[in-house]
């Protein structure tokens, strides 16, 4: 063999040789982790229920910063808040991508901010929007709105069957975001958002967690018929994908008839139109409405489960849910909070925003909430850009980054005997522990916190006091009488876990409660002469009214 060939030879063996030993000075300086699989690495490991308490316990054994392979690629999972903050909050710059989800994108959430990678013209242009519609105090101009829907909810849950709570809180949340939407005001059970959102839910939830199908890993798979192995999400694209590309033509399609009649009443949508100049692309708009209805639907799903003791259905379950949930298992602390409504707010009227200061058990009692079980347990994952070094560890390029919301709110050197559910752990000292709030944990972090969370929080707050303020949660009783606790069976979605429970019955409190709401859903007046003004043509008609005294 010529001398040239053994030096070609020598050459591209010391190179395998060097590459080998960088590759495993990589892999020493990853951070730790449980052993994997050769090539597959955790893939078989991964949790299929309650991964976030998972990695929780994980955690415990390997530290704050843990490291998961998953065919190749680094799946980052950070336990602690000060990680959390130190990565995705301080290093912004590193770590505000999302990684691409071709399923998603096949489904049609494109464009779409959750899944838009950072610094895209449609992660800017949506961002500017939602920071200019969504912000702290533009939200302000929500609350009357959020009022009215939170009165109307709770008319509702007193004068129904426990069946139908699912429905009416489903339509609190699909009425609030349909109305910042595109002004539109929810008032029948055909609605088309609320069957739209209904449509898109039930294609999301068999998706499973976002990036976790085949179709992620191996895009090619969806050149591939849906029977093929690693295909099976092909058959949810097919189905699916008309209901996603609904929710994005419907709301501007409707908006724009609206205008051309001159009926189209103040709204996101419409804002955007007015602004826009003649030769720009819709399809950003489309994408933005459609990220606040998706974000808001399937991170703030409001579906109630039941289990009648002869069947089970299991739906997405979410924060309002939880307190539901909470309140059945914890009536003390209900009890607590409906003391103090009656003593700050009276029974004369129904809470309003003005009285959330004064109202701080009932403050606990959504941020315990939002801790107890969060939503969005594992956040919504992060990208790494490039190569980063955090406490000597190495976060390799591309790894997928996943805060555990869930395990900060588990934090005992934060939150003592945090397994319990109780609200006066916030309440500031002497009273309770002035433990901090857990808003600031449960929306995410950096440049990608959630968008909606001032709406969402303002949502959330009403809807508890409102319906503290009118029913009483308790425990459903089956056909014998007896009591039925119940039970929490959880697995992962997109956005929440979800949840199995017994149907809880709200009862109204007090004699006069009926009638009071339907008095005020009547005598209302506007708190604030808004954008939303002409939300309620009946407070409107009545303007000038007062309360009762
Ligand atoms: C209880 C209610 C909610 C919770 C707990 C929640 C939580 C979250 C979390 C954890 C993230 C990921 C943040 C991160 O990447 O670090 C997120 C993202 C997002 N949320 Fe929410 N959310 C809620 C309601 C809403 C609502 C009502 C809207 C819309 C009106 C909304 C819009 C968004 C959007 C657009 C994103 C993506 C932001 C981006 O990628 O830049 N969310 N949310």
């Amino acid at each position: 063999m010529p001398l040239i060939l053994y030096f070609f030879g020598a050459f591209v063996g010391a190179l395998i040789i060097v590459a080998l030993l960088q590759r495993r000075r990589r892999a020493a300086m990853l951070p730790p982790g449980p052993p994997g699989d050769p090539v597959i690495g955790h893939l078989l490991r991964m949790p299929s229920t309650d991964s976030a308490l998972v990695f929780h316990q994980w955690a415990q054994t390997y530290g704050p910063v843990m490291h998961l392979n998953i065919l190749g690629r680094s799946m980052i999972i950070l336990d602690s808040y000060q990680a959390a903050l130190d990565l995705l909050d301080k290093k912004g710059l590193i770590y505000s991508d999302r990684p691409k989800l071709t399923l998603y994108e096949l489904l049609g959430w494109d464009p779409s901010l959750p899944f838009a990678s950072y610094g895209s013209k449609t992660q800017s242009i949506q961002r500017q929007m939602h920071q200019s519609y969504l912000s702290r105090h533009k939200v302000e101009d929500f609350k009357l709105m959020q009022t009215e829907e939170s009165r109307r909810l709770v008319q509702n849950l007193m004068e129904s069957p426990p069946e139908q709570y699912e429905k009416f809180m489903s339509r609190f949340v699909t009425g609030i975001i349909a109305h910042v939407v595109a002004g539109h005001r929810v008032t029948s059970e055909n609605d088309p958002y609320l069957r739209t959102s209904e449509m898109v839910y039930e294609c999301m939830s068999k998706t499973g967690p976002p990036g976790s199908s085949p179709l992620d890993f191996f895009p090619v798979l969806q050149h591939f018929p849906s029977w093929f192995p690693g295909a099976h999400h092909l058959h949810v694209v097919k189905e699916g994908r008309p209901a996603i590309r609904e929710l994005y033509e419907f709301p501007l399609r409707t908006v724009k008839e609206q205008q051309k009649l001159g009926e189209a009443v103040p709204s996101f949508i419409r804002e955007q139109l007015e602004r826009m100049e003649e030769s720009e692309d819709e399809e950003q708009l489309k994408g933005a409405a459609a990220t606040m209805f998706s974000a808001g639907e399937l991170t703030v799903e409001f579906h109630l489960i039941y289990r009648a003791p002869s069947h089970c259905v299991f739906q997405t379950w979410t924060t309002l849910t939880l307190f539901v949930l909470a309140m059945a298992l914890h009536p003390e602390s209900q009890a607590k909070a409906q003391k103090e409504i009656d003593s700050i707010v009276g029974d004369m009227r129904l809470p309003e925003f003005r009285d959330r200061e004064d109202l701080p058990f009932v403050e606990g009692i959504l941020q315990e909430t939002l801790r107890w079980i969060p939503a969005v347990p594992l956040g919504v994952p992060h990208c790494a850009r490039e190569d980063d070094m955090y406490c000597g560890m190495l976060i390799p390029k591309g790894s997928l980054v996943f805060a555990n919301i869930r395990a900060m709110g588990l934090d005992e050197s934060v939150y003592s005997d945090p397994t319990s559910f109780r609200p006066e752990r916030y309440l500031p000292q002497p009273a309770g522990a002035g433990e901090p709030h857990f808003s600031n944990v449960s929306f995410g972090f950096g440049r990608r916190v959630c968008t909606g969370q001032y709406v969402a929080n303002q949502s959330l707050w009403i809807a508890i006091a409102s319906i503290l303020a009118t029913c009483t949660i308790t425990k459903p009783v089956d056909e014998n009488g007896n009591v039925i606790v119940p039970g929490i069976t959880m697995s992962d979605g997109l956005s929440s876990e979800r949840l199995s429970m017994c149907y809880l019955s709200a009862i109204p409190r007090g004699q006069s409660t009926h009638s009071h709401v339907q008095f005020l859903m009547i005598y209302e007046t506007p708190i604030r002469s808004s954008i939303y003004s002409n939300y309620a043509p009946l407070s409107q008609a009545l303007h000038g009214k007062k309360y009762p005294a």
